[in-house]
Order: C-alpha cells, then sequence, then structure tokens
C-alpha cells in the first residue's frame, strides 16, 4: 500500500536553505489572490494530523509551521479572508474563495503560543524555507476517516520521512506548554 502523508514531503523531506529570509504565501484562487508576506525562516515545521489544520486536496497531513504574528502582514485581498472557528485557540484566517488557511493567529494572551502565528509553508511562492521535522497530533487522523488499522503504516512512513511521529506535539514543544502553566501558576 502506498502511504501518502502530504504531497510536499511524499517525495522525501526536502531541507531548508538555512538562510530563508522570507517570502510571500499565496491562495489558491484563479484571481484575486490572498497574499500574505512573511519576514524571515519559519520555526518547528511539522505535519499534523489534526482536523483543524488545513490540508491540501489528498493529503492526510498538514505541513505547519510557526512564526512571529509581527513578522505576518496581510499584502493583497485580505478582504477575502474570514476567521474559520472564532472559538478556536488558533484563529485560522481562511480565504473564503478557496478555502486556504492563511495564517493561523493565537489572541489570548496567556496562551503559551502567544505571539505565534501558523502558517503552511508550502504556499510560499519561494523555497528554502525550513523543513519539517516531526509528526504531531498523528493519531488524529482517524478522526479524518483513516482506518485504525492503517496506522502503523502511516507511522512507519513517517519514521522513514525522518519525522517522529507523537500524538500530541514533540517533547520539546510539550516542555515549553508545561513550563510556561508552571511559571503562570508560580505568578
Ligand atoms: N483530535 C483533535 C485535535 C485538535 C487539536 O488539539 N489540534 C491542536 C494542533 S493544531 C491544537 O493546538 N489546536 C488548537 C486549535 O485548533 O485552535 C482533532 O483532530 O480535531
Ligand atoms: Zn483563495
Ligand atoms: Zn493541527
Amino acid at each position: 500500500m502506498t502511504v501518502h502523508i502530504h504531497p510536499s514531503i511524499d517525495n522525501g523531506v526536502k531541507q531548508g536553505s538555512g538562510s530563508f529570509a522570507g517570502g510571500t504565501l499565496v491562495c489558491k484562487c484563479a484571481d484575486k489572490k490572498v497574499k500574505v508576506g512573511v519576514k524571515g525562516d519559519v520555526a518547528h515545521n511539522h505535519a499534523c494530523g489534526c482536523t483543524k489544520c488545513w490540508k491540501p486536496s489528498g493529503a492526510t497531513f498538514s505541513v505547519v509551521a510557526v512564526v512571529p504574528r509581527e513578522n505576518v502582514t496581510v499584502l493583497e485581498n485580505g478582504d477575502k479572508l474570514k476567521i474559520v472557528d472564532t472559538a478556536a485557540v488558533i484563529q485560522r484566517h481562511a480565504c473564503s474563495g478557496c478555502g486556504t488557511h492563511m495564517y493561523g493567529r493565537i489572541e489570548n494572551k496567556g496562551h503559551p503560543f502567544f505571539g505565534l502565528d501558523f502558517i503552511h509553508p508550502e504556499l510560499f511562492q519561494e523555497s528554502g524555507s525550513a523543513a519539517p521535522g516531526f509528526a504531531a497530533f498523528v493519531s488524529s487522523v482517524i478522526e479524518s476517516g483513516v482506518k485504525p488499522a492503517d496506522m502503523a503504516g502511516i507511522r512507519s512512513r513517517l519514521k522513514e520521512l525522518g519525522l517522529e511521529p507523537y500524538d500530541c506535539l514533540s517533547p520539546p514543544l510539550m516542555d515549553a506548554i508545561a513550563t510556561h502553566v508552571a511559571n503562570s501558576k508560580a505568578a
């Protein structure tokens, strides 16, 4: 069985240039494309199996990374952007024309990841941004219809691609969240 994870990594994970200076994220509309400028490289790029992160058609996983929110600017056709779920922690701003999520923003100042926006590096018109390094919320793909019996094959393909599978976030990110919670309680 061929295991498809995401079109940008199914043929192998292409490493970033290490000097990506930023670029423009472009939606999939034929015209009046939404364009979002991002300064600098992305961090914590990963495959996400959750149901909320945007995936291109046919993908089992999303590929998503973070950038400082001050580095993100809507450049063109921002009037097409709509928040997918205003109740979610991550306010995902999607193009109402093609459905592509252009950036996700956390507005809760107390959240461990406040200050970071979530973006999909495959939407950069430029190449060279940092590559995904792990896979998160892997078990969640079952919620999108993947058969539990296919999970062993998915996890082994992720490992083959060098993307260690986790069912929540990676240990360093889980540690960062717990540290934030501990510090908030201590304060
Ligand atoms: N099992 C759930 C997990 C959803 C989830 O917790 N996603 C993570 C990773 S993106 C998150 O931080 N979500 C916050 C949000 O969506 O606002 C699903 O697949 O819908
Ligand atoms: Zn669009
Ligand atoms: Zn997700």
